[in-house]
């Protein structure tokens, strides 16, 4: 290749960034003008499933050669950046800055958005109660160590709404201040990591105690204060807080995955693949877990979870907490509900929100 070939060819590419640049300008003009119309009828700026329909359709048009698994990734930042110039986005989730609640922040909402880190999941849920942020993300269940009780729990007494789910793949690396392994002396993380590369860390570093700590963020900000801690935590936790990895992916399950839940005041539009949650305790009756199914399996509804909690105020009383697939305002769903709620002593809908990949 010539050097003239080159230079025409860096360009060319000057003049499709230029075209770039000027779309995403006319784009966030028209944005602004969402905006706008949204504000004079009341309706919420974020709008998962319209953002969820964006990266669909827009992955099965692309011809290539530009990645197709690079298209949410791109369109999630001009979507962020264009939402910021409707509203300025405010997300308060678990911090601090580097746990997996706020890779799964970012992976929701950009770059662009005010990422508020809260002490702890009740913090969150005040945040977003008080209106001093729209949103907030929660972790609620894992693949392979079950569900985040705190959160279910704060159901229980909060109002608010469910208005999306993240699905995130979970990969714990070891990080320290050396990035050797010989350095370690100790082990920190949060309970449901160290548990998750049991088998990796009996394998590797046996004689290496192991030390709980509230959570993988605060593991490597202990790693950075002292070079005899190894700490497991998110490969966003290494970058943010300058560690160097020890080794990546120890996780003895590959297939580790963790859903979080974006809540806030309201419930969201039907988008046609949704998911409803509901929470409910029923009467003590004989063939009562039986009965309590029948509304859904008669209407042919599919049912994605059930989770029981004991009801704090009751020994032996139990909450149950049950995904299903259909949005709230579906008449069969709406039927099979308000069957439901002849067994049941209270009955809460969670939200009916988009569902994840
Ligand atoms: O369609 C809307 O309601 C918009 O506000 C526009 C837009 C976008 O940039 O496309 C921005 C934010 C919403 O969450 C969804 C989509």
């Amino acid at each position: 290749m010539t050097a003239d070939n080159l230079s025409a060819l860096r360009q060319a590419i000057d003049d499709i960034d230029d075209h770039i640049l000027d779309l995403l300008n006319q784009r966030a003009s028209v944005v602004v003008e969402v905006g706008k119309a949204k504000a004079g009828q009341s309706k919420d700026f974020y709008v998962p499933s319209r953002e969820r329909a964006i990266y669909e359709r827009l992955t099965a048009a692309n011809p290539g050669p530009f990645p197709s698994e690079a298209i949410r990734k791109v369109f999630r930042e001009i979507i962020s950046a264009s939402l910021s110039l409707e509203q300025p986005m405010k997300v308060a989730f678990l911090g601090p800055q580097g746990t997996f609640t706020h890779a799964a922040a970012m992976q929701q909402f950009g770059f662009s958005a005010q990422l508020m880190p809260q002490k702890s999941i009740p913090a969150i849920f005040e945040e977003v109660a008080r209106g001093r942020a729209p949103y907030g993300v929660v972790p609620v269940e894992n693949s392979t160590e079950g569900v985040v009780s705190h959160t279910l729990d704060m159901f229980m007494e909060s109002e608010l709404k469910i208005n999306a789910e993240i699905m995130l793949g979970i990969s714990h690396f070891l990080m320290s201040r050396s990035g050797r392994m010989t350095d370690i002396k100790k082990v920190v993380s949060h309970p449901q990591p160290l548990a998750q590369c049991r088998k990796w860390l009996e394998e590797n570093l046996p004689d290496v105690p192991l030390v709980d700590v509230g959570s993988t963020a605060l593991a490597a900000q202990m790693a950075l204060e002292d070079e005899s801690f190894g700490a497991i935590a998110s490969e966003m936790a290494a970058t943010l807080y300058g560690l160097q990895v020890v080794k990546e992916r120890i996780e003895d399950n590959p297939n580790n995955f963790t859903r979080f839940l974006v809540i806030g005041t309201n419930t969201p539009e039907r988008s046609g693949r949704d998911k409803t949650s509901l929470m409910f305790n029923i009467k003590d009756q004989p063939g009562i877990l039986y009965r309590m199914l029948e509304p859904f399996s008669k209407r042919e509804i599919n049912l994605s979870k059930i989770e029981s909690r004991p009801m704090k105020k009751k020994a032996w009383e139990y909450i149950f907490f049950l995904d299903i697939e259909g949005h709230i305002d579906d008449e069969p769903i709406t039927a099979a509900v308000t069957e439901l709620r002849d067994y049941c002593q209270f009955l809460k809908v969670l939200g009916s929100y988009p569902r994840a990949r």
